[in-house]
């Protein structure tokens, strides 16, 4: 339902105009040193009105931690935080309720919750309650930062399991980082900015993520491929509409042979990474690439033509709000929390965090 994740599992909740969203964090290794300055800088760059092009909807969102964390270290227990709504103009959504929104989630959040649903600022459907993707996400790149392929002697006992040796060459840690790539197909960022406001328009983007230091090993070759569970993630990020990994779409005009990553030795780095890092659903241990592309906000300033299910009729309208105007500006965050979410779950899946929190 709302829960993602075996081991390192999240469940998250919230509606956008609610007194709070938030999320559960089930799995953090007991011990695990958390404080609220481990998330600010995360948070952060996910906030509105810090960039042009983005909501001015400001929150706060600071993280109350309401369980799980005790002298501020993990317990082991579940962690819930949740995040204040103060800042919220219910009074746009009360006046556009006749249009359900066209690209967002009205008009199904109504055929499956039957006018139950708290539609105010999309509710549950919002980009909202990515604040508490954020939050888990700070938490799990904590934990990867701690994977090391090379551990000291007294993390030895429970170091990575024998078998696992390919390209384990990080003693940095995993690291993830991403960002935009593009918008509305311009490289130029700003440009690709520029033409959605003088066209009075929201605007698309595409995002990159890329993941280093990963161990070869994560993964199944079926149903739990690497790429299922990222791709899995990735998708309950409101506004992805794609997700390609290494060359992605562009491999199905290659040949075998420029396709194909040149193994260079027994660590199994390869000379390209076309794969980008999954063979078979397996990680190979070189670098994990993937891309997503966003959509242009659902929410648009432009006049549109849709159905009024009051009167029955499609009729011109125009929705009133504080909206991005570019939904990627403010992803790449939350992308790279999301990544971390579903790469802690495969790593705990594969016991390979040596134990390093008393
Ligand atoms: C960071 C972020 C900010 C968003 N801001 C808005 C917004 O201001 N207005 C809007 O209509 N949609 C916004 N969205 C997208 C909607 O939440 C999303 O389109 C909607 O929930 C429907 O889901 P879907 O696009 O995945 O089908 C945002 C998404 C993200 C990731
Ligand atoms: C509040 C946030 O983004 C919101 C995401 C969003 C949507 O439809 O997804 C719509 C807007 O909501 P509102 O109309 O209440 O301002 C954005 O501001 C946030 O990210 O914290």
């Amino acid at each position: 339902m709302n829960s993602f994740g075996r081991i390192f599992r999240v469940h998250i909740f919230g509606e956008s105009h609610g007194e709070s969203v938030g999320i559960v964090i089930d799995g953090v290794p007991a011990g695990l040193p958390i404080a609220t300055d481990d998330l600010m800088p995360d948070l952060e760059r996910r906030k509105g009105g810090k960039q042009k092009g983005t909501t001015p909807r400001q929150e706060a969102d600071y993280p109350f931690f309401k369980s799980g964390v005790f002298n501020d270290k993990a317990t082991g227990a579940p962690i819930t935080i949740f995040f204040e709504n103060n800042n919220t103009r219910s009074g746009d959504y009360e006046k556009q309720r006749s249009f359900p929104r066209p690209g967002h989630a009205d008009f199904v959040a109504h055929q499956k919750f039957g006018g139950n649903e708290d539609f105010r600022g999309g509710g549950h459907f919002s980009a909202r309650l990515t604040t508490g993707l954020v939050a888990a996400g700070a938490i799990a790149k904590k934990m990867l930062l701690h994977f090391t392929s090379n551990p000291s002697p007294n993390e030895r006992d429970t170091a990575p399991r024998p078998g696992y040796s390919l390209n384990e060459v990080s003693n940095a840690g995993i690291t993830i980082a991403a960002a935009v790539t593009a918008i509305g197909g311009e490289a130029d960022l700003e440009k690709g900015l520029q033409k959605a406001i003088d066209a009075k328009d929201s605007v698309g983007g595409l995002v990159e993520c890329i993941v280093n230091g990963l161990p070869a090993g994560l993964g199944e070759p079926f149903f739990d491929s690497v790429e299922s569970h990222l791709a899995h993630m990735m998708f309950a990020i409101p506004a992805v509409k794609g997700v390609e990994f290494g060359t992605g779409f562009a491999a199905a005009k290659m040949f075998g042979s420029q396709h194909n990553d040149a193994i260079e030795d027994m660590s199994g780095k390869t000379a390209t990474n076309h794969a980008g890092g999954i063979v078979g659903g397996i990680t190979n241990g070189n670098q994990l690439v993937f891309r997503l592309a966003i959509k242009p906000t659902a929410s648009t300033p432009k006049q549109q033509h849709s159905l009024n299910w009051e009167t029955g009729q499609m009729e011109d309208f125009a929705i009133k709000g504080r909206h991005d105007l570019c939904v990627a500006l403010r992803a790449p965050v939350i992308v790279e929390a999301a990544a971390a979410i579903a790469l802690a779950d495969l790593m705990m899946l594969e016991q390979r965090f040596p134990r390093v929190w008393q």
